[in-house]
């Protein structure tokens, strides 16, 4: 196959996973989104790339948001809200960091394949995507022709750009204001 066929592909399988994650919920994520004083963004491997891009644009739109394990990343509080982006949820160092900020009053949100989790049994708002999930036993019912997470990790991606729409919206911004913010030293 060449690759215009693979991208259709590709297309339905992001088709059948985008319009079916739960709208109330989103609309939970959104407000706790909003309430919170800062944001901590966490996730590993490809998942991790996910998550970075949502903090970059959360900064775009004037939130405090951080990715958790870099140097200049504070202390979370009970102020704070932890998003979490793990397709089996059970990845151990993303498992440490929803139990500390549980430990101390803050808000977890995540987005996973398997609602069953460890994570998920600790998480404020669980966000679920139905795909193949190498990493747990809990695999969505959508099929893929991807490798590994790779539908997850698109998914999740286009997820939270969506989400980013949602708060554009709520808080009457568009791409000019935001790119305001965008790093000037690049
Ligand atoms: O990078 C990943 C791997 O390529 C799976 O497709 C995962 O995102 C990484 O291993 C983290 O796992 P999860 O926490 O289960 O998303």
């Amino acid at each position: 196959m060449n690759n215009q066929e693979y991208a259709k592909i590709i297309l339905n399988e992001l088709n059948q996973t985008l319009p079916t994650i739960d709208i109330e919920k989103s609309n939970q994520f959104v407000d706790l989104l909003l309430h919170a004083k800062e944001i901590f963004c966490a996730g590993a491997g490809r998942s991790g790339f996910a998550v970075r891009g949502f903090a970059m644009r959360l900064m775009h739109m004037g939130f405090n948001s951080y990715v958790v394990g870099e140097t200049c990343t504070p202390n979370i509080d009970d102020t704070g809200l932890l998003v979490v982006c793990s397709g089996s949820g059970s990845t151990k160092s993303l498992v440490n960091h929803a139990q500390k900020a549980k430990e101390v009053g803050a808000k977890v949100a995540l987005i996973t394949i398997d609602p069953e989790s460890p994570i998920a049994k600790m998480a404020d708002v669980v966000i679920e995507i139905s795909a193949p999930s190498p990493k747990s036993a809990k695999a969505g019912e959508i099929q893929s022709i991807q490798p590994m997470g790779s539908l997850f990790e698109q998914s999740e991606a286009l997820y939270m750009d969506t989400l980013i729409l949602m708060l554009m919206d709520k808080k009457h911004m568009n791409s000019d204001t935001m790119f305001g913010r965008h790093a000037n030293m690049e």
